[in-house]
């Protein structure tokens, strides 16, 4: 690759060297070996990538893409300066990719909750469809049948066009992406060419990151200048914020407001959800095998997403009555001594309420709640759970959630700052483990247990270092050992 055919579409400055270079590779980590490289130097918020400038060098870097002036001339090097370095990664990166996002058709969901869910729900629609999918989100990345791991929910623009473009290699008719607010807010998706935008809804998390709920809105709203078709969640609070400075076609969906696709005469039980779907296709009925008011929510986003772009209203309908659920979300097991434990991903106010909400509808003996917060996130959310929990259960163990670099003992204190908000008993105990099998002990037939927050993830984040850590293994083992 050309270095100038690199920077097609950017406004830069080139301050020395020759922009006919050859490059071999991109680079945004100096410790990354490169034969004749292009290091684009990012200012972090832990570090600022300008400082290992001299580390790419020896590390093979012949160009440099910054947006600091680097003072000294480095002989042989070429030096190209922008405005922000992270807005023209993307850039770079989507040209040395050849734009792979316009060659596939792209669905992006955005949202505080939802977005893993309704990403997995889609994709088993379009499969039974005979389409093949990508997936790029918490749980994996995914390429058909070949998983890749996920570091992040949204990679960094340059790790992003490179699934892309797999992707395009592979064939996949479809990519469904995870849009996170950080991804937003920090240009991971600049440039993507979206054919469908979903919001989910907007609840409280990571104001640690951006401040204010209304900044948070205005992050996740961008994807709606991004995309041809917005599918947004009508009953949602901020869904004026999405569609204000929206460029695409919208659709709504909803089940308390006018809504392009409104659901009606909803039944959720302990098994699933049904209900009445009212939409410019027609009127149908919905059946889907996974609890929850949520799962209406998602699958009607599915349904609007899934029909915009062609796919027949009634293969989406069959499709739904027989999805498999997302891994650890609202994950069930049954214990042979006849009480049940879910395993849930709720990890914000918002969704541990809905899931004790949906507990709440159909437990009939006492329930048990086992979570905690994680180090390094947004800390006002840490009482607001605490409340939550203590207000739906009948005990609650406040445990380790990931503590990252803080003091996990201090993260229980501020959550239980709000458990004791209501006359509940409660334990903390900052060994999760521990504290998963407390609670499986003390459950009694009829009760049923939620342990929540980490679902899916297989490793727990301490201090020092990274251990496997997985709640469902925990259950199985434990209720296997009791039959
Ligand atoms: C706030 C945030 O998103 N930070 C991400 C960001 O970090 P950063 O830009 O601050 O990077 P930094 O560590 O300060 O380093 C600056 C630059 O120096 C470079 N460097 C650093 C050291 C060195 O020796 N050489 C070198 O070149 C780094 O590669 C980087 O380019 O870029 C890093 C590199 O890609 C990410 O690892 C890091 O994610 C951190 C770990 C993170 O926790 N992110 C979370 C908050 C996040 O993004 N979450 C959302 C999910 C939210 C949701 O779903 O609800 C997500 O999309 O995953
Ligand atoms: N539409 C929804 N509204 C509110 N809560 C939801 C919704 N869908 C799922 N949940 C709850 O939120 C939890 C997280 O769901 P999911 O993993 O789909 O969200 P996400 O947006 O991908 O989260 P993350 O930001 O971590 O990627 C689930 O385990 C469930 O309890
Ligand atoms: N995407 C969310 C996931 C939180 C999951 C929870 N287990 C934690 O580690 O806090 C985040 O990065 O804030
Ligand atoms: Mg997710």
């Amino acid at each position: 690759m050309k270095l100038k055919d690199l920077m097609v579409g950017l406004e830069y400055n080139c301050t020395i060297g020759n922009m006919e270079q050859d490059i071999d590779m991109i680079i945004y980590d100096s410790r990354i070996k490169t034969k004749s490289g292009l290091f684009i130097a990012i200012e972090g918020f832990k570090t600022d990538g300008h400082q290992y400038i001299q580390a790419a060098i020896e590390n093979g870097a012949k160009a440099l893409l910054v947006q600091k002036d680097i003072g000294v001339e480095i002989k042989g090097m070429t030096v190209i300066q922008v405005e922000d370095t992270r807005k023209a990664m993307a850039i770079v990166a989507n040209n040395a990719f050849k734009h792979p996002s316009s060659k596939i058709q792209v669905v992006g969901v955005t949202g505080t909750n939802g977005k893993t869910s309704i990403t997995y729900l889609l994709g088993q629609v379009l499969e039974a469809y005979k389409q093949k999918i990508g997936i790029i989100g918490t749980i994996e990345n995914r390429i058909g049948n070949t998983i890749l791991k996920a570091e992040r929910t949204t990679p960094e623009s340059l790790d992003l066009q490179g699934l892309f473009n797999k992707m395009v290699d592979e064939e996949v008719d479809y990519a469904l992406l995870e849009v996170s607010s950080h991804a937003l807010e920090l240009s991971r998706v600049a440039g993507v060419d979206f054919n469908i935008g979903i919001f989910t809804n907007l609840t409280q998390d990571h104001l640690d990151f951006h401040g204010t709920m209304e900044n948070y809105a205005y992050a996740k709203a961008k994807l709606f200048s991004m995309c041809e078709v917005g599918v947004i969640n009508a009953d949602s609070p901020y869904a004026h914020i999405m569609t204000e400075k929206a460029t695409c076609e919208l659709i709504t969906y909803g089940i308390y407001n006018e809504a392009t696709y409104k659901a009606s005469d909803i039944h959720i039980t302990a098994e699933g959800v049904r209900y009445t779907l009212c939409a410019p296709e027609g009127v149908f009925e919905v059946v889907v095998p996974i609890p929850g008011q949520f799962t209406v929510y998602n699958t009607l986003a599915v349904i609007g997403a899934a029909s915009s772009l062609q796919v027949p209203m009634p293969h989406i309908i069959d499709t739904l009555a027989q999805v498999k659920g997302v891994p650890g979300r609202v994950q069930s097991f049954t214990s042979a001594k006849g009480y049940s434990v879910l395993v849930d991903y709720a990890h914000t106010p918002d969704g541990l309420q809905n899931v004790l909400e949906t507990i709440k509808e159909f437990a009939k003996g006492e329930i048990i709640t086992v979570f905690g917060c994680g180090g390094d996130r947004d800390k006002t959310k840490r009482p607001l759970m605490g409340e939550i929990a203590a207000r739906y259960s009948t005990h609650v163990i406040i445990t380790s959630d990931n503590p990252r670099t803080e003091d996990p003992l201090s993260i229980l204190d501020q959550v239980e700052k709000g458990v004791k908000q209501h006359k509940v008993s409660y334990s903390k105990m900052v060994d999760r483990k521990a504290a998963i099998l407390e609670a499986l002990q003390q459950a009694k037939a009829k009760d049923v247990i939620l342990i929540a927050g980490k679902g899916h993830e297989n490793y727990q984040i301490l201090k020092d270092r990274i251990i496997h850590f997985d709640d469902s293994e925990i259950v199985r083992e434990y209720i296997q050992g009791e039959e």
